[in-house]
């Protein structure tokens, strides 16, 4: 039976040992049925992956009526294997978990059972004849036959062998093995990195052909613990793990990145009833550890098949511990469950069926196991930026541009830098010839040490920082970065702008190339979209600041109207509302023909409240009236400004980028004019924040 989503497979053994011709494995593996075999208490239905167990009158060890207990059973497996022979039983049970391994998957075949039923057989196989080799020797050949033609993949692959005797760890390829490994046990430790568990100081064997691996293998087997005992006389005593570990790269790909798997081949020791096999002292001692850790394995397999338990008990025993990444991780995992087909042992039977049925509940996650080597991506990482170096500079002698490095500057160039920064500072530079982006980086340095320093001698001065500051901007306006979304956003918000039209940024854009000005180079102007914001940033800061400031005012005071407007409104409403009433109630009077003439005059709370709805009215008129004048001002302001600031520009824009001349004298005047004006600009603003002085 088995576990996981990939198919496990269950092992049936439904009959007694008969002396020869074997044929067990895979799904169910039964030797010929013999004349013993308890048809009326167990039915094996192969096809269907069933195995029934009755209630019979000839059992009584089943019988238990009294407790309303079920007196037949049925078990759905995922396969039987009945009367098959070991290689059907290597292809149903194993090879799909080898492939898996082979591919990146941790895959565990599991042999479980009461003694003397046929794990060993299964796993190992007999050394009777070739032909009867179990599912270890048969993954092994299979592991290397794959290395062999998976030629794209540079594939190694090791060995381990562990033995659990008594909860003592064994291992049974240590150097140090022979006939004193027992005083070597107990220097193994379970470990855990991440999800993964491993043995720390177990022999770990790399292996390069089928040949070596099963010599190894026949050494560890000789180095199994076998007891004999009235069941089973070649009983092993011991649970014992086989690991085939896999690390595979591809030869094509990145070596960096590689997949790696472990392939456990486990032969659980038999469990058995102390008192039917007849053990007693060091046998006895050795049944209870192992049904003790078989029943820990039993409460593990539990706690994984009920998703609501969050807390799994793998570390009570040291099987359930080395077997934590097998049972519950990413593992592709296949349980045998062998069985005998015989009327003394359908008790074991039936435990072992149920064993195999909780099993069935356990969800495995099988996932590749990738890894990074951090080492070989750097080196890969290394060549391949060697290798743009290396293109770039194809490029740029392409280009004409041979002296250019990719190499981190050096202290020489530093300095050069930094004394080109001060001299442009100083202005005995014009501008700074600019090369490739390190050296721009080192550009900004050292323009912010000399502002950290300049802030620091200027504290207490504010003049001097004052100049300091507009030196600054004037001279970094070349390579300030123009804060375009803001200025897009803050013109969107004005439903009066209608100019857009006329700013620079809608002609066409003309770049040249890396944008870089040399004194000695052909000068290409850059774009004017791309101009307008550094000069809005540099030299028109001024105007484009007060442009701002209009454009905020002028929306502060269009909020005011609208709000003045909706409690004009709201007023009349209610000015004609109460107006209404008192119609009513002079028409209802007189059509009562009252004769009074104080009947003729209308409530007189109605009359107070028209009286102070009108006086109400009267002064928002007013403020509305004086809002309107200064959003017309405000408007004519904004329009002013932006004029302003287009024009400065386009003057601007001639001068530094060396335009003909007499297109430069053309817009000299217009601009010297505008100048007074556009610095009488901040007192109106100031008049207009102050409301009572309009
Ligand atoms: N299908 C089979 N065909 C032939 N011989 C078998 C078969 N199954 C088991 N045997 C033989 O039965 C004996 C007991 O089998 P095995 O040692 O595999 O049992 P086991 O379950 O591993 O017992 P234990 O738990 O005590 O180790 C062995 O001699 C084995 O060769």
């Amino acid at each position: 039976m088995a576990v996981h989503q990939r198919s496990p497979s269950n092992l049936t053994e439904l009959e007694r040992i008969c002396k020869e011709e074997w044929q067990r494995i895979p799904k169910s593996r039964c030797r010929k049925l013999v004349a013993s075999f308890p048809r009326r208490l167990m039915a094996v239905l192969a096809q269907k992956g069933r195995v029934n167990i009755y209630h019979r009158k000839e059992s009584r060890k089943l019988k238990d009526s009294k407790n309303g207990q079920p007196n037949s059973w049925s078990f759905q497996l995922d396969g039987i294997l009945q009367d098959v022979s070991q290689e059907e039983v290597y292809t149903q049970v194993c090879r799909r978990v080898v492939q898996g391994a082979l591919d990146g998957y941790n895959g565990t075949v599991m042999c479980f059972g009461q003694t003397g039923a046929g794990k060993t057989y299964t796993m190992s196989g007999s050394t009777k004849s070739y032909k009867q080799r179990g599912i270890i020797p048969r993954a092994l050949q299979e592991v290397f036959q794959e290395v062999e033609k998976r030629t794209e993949y540079s594939i190694s692959v090791h060995m381990s062998y562990l033995e659990i005797y008594n909860e003592t760890l064994v291992d049974l390829l240590s150097p140090l093995h022979g006939a004193s490994h027992r005083s070597h046990r107990g220097k193994l430790v379970i470990d855990e990195v991440g999800r993964e568990v491993f043995i720390r100081g177990l022999s770990l064997h790399p292996v390069h052909s089928e040949e070596v691996a099963l010599n190894l293998l026949f050494e560890g087997e000789m180095n199994r613990i076998i007891g004999s005992h009235a069941l089973n006389r070649n009983s092993s005593r011991s649970h014992c793990i086989f690991t085939i570990h896999i690390e595979s790269r591809s030869r094509t790909l990145s070596a960096a990145t590689y997949v790696t798997s472990k392939l456990n081949l486990v032969d659980l020791a038999g469990s058995e009833r102390v008192g039917k096999t007849g053990s007693e002292g060091q046998m006895f001692k050795e049944a209870t550890y192992i049904n003790k850790s078989l029943s820990f394995l039993e409460q593990v397999i539990l706690a994984l098949a009920d998703r609501r338990r969050d807390h799994v008990p793998f570390r009570q025993t040291k099987l359930t511990h080395v077997l934590k990444d097998s049972l519950g991780g990413n593992c592709n995992t296949v349980l045998v469950a062998n069985i005998y087909g015989e009327a003394a042992q359908i008790e074991e039977t039936l435990s072992a069926l149920r064993f195999a049925h909780r099993m069935k509940g356990v969800k495995t996650d099988p996932a590749v196991n990738k890894h990074l080597d951090p080492a070989l991506q750097i080196k890969e990482l290394q060549k391949e930026v060697q290798m743009l170096k290396d293109e770039l500079s194809i490029h740029n002698t392409l280009v004409n541009r041979p002296n250019i490095t990719y190499e981190p500057l050096s202290e020489a160039q530093l300095a050069e830098i930094n004394s080109q920064v001060q001299m442009y500072l100083d202005g005995r530079l014009k501008e700074i010839n600019i090369i490739s982006i390190r050296q721009v980086q080192a550009v900004f340095a050292q323009f912010k040490l000399v502002v950290h320093q300049n802030k620091r001698q200027g504290e207490g001065s504010p003049a001097s920082r004052k100049r300091l500051e507009s030196e600054s901007k004037s001279k970094l306006s070349s390579i300030q970065t123009p804060d375009r979304e803001q200025e897009s956003q803050e013109l969107d918000t004005m439903t009066t702008d209608t100019q857009e039209s006329q700013l620079p940024g809608n002609e066409p854009l003309q770049y040249c190339e890396n944008n870089v000005l040399s004194p000695g180079l052909p000068r290409t102007p850059p774009s004017k979209a791309d101009a307008f914001e550094d000069f809005k940033v540099g030299q028109g800061s001024t105007i484009n600041s007060i442009l701002k400031e209009n454009k905020a005012v002028l929306l502060e005071r269009h909020g005011l109207l609208r709000q003045l407007t909706e409690e004009i409104n709201s007023i009349k409403k209610e000015i004609d509302c109460t107006t209404a009433t008192i119609q009513q109630q002079k028409e209802k009077r007189e059509t009562q023909g009252t004769l009074h003439m104080s009947c003729f005059e209308p409530d007189a709370s109605l009359l107070l409240k028209i009286k102070e709805l009108k006086a109400q009215y009267q002064q928002r008129y007013e403020a509305l009236r004086d809002i309107k004048a200064e959003v017309n001002y405000c408007q004519h302001l904004v329009d002013q400004c932006r004029v302003r600031l287009l024009s400065e520009f386009e003057i601007w824009y001639k001068q530094t980028f060396m335009l003909p001349e007499e297109e430069l004298e053309l817009t000299v005047d217009k601009t010297l004019e505008q100048v007074s004006l556009s610095y009488c600009i901040p007192h109106i603003l100031l008049i207009l924040g102050e409301e009572k002085i309009i």
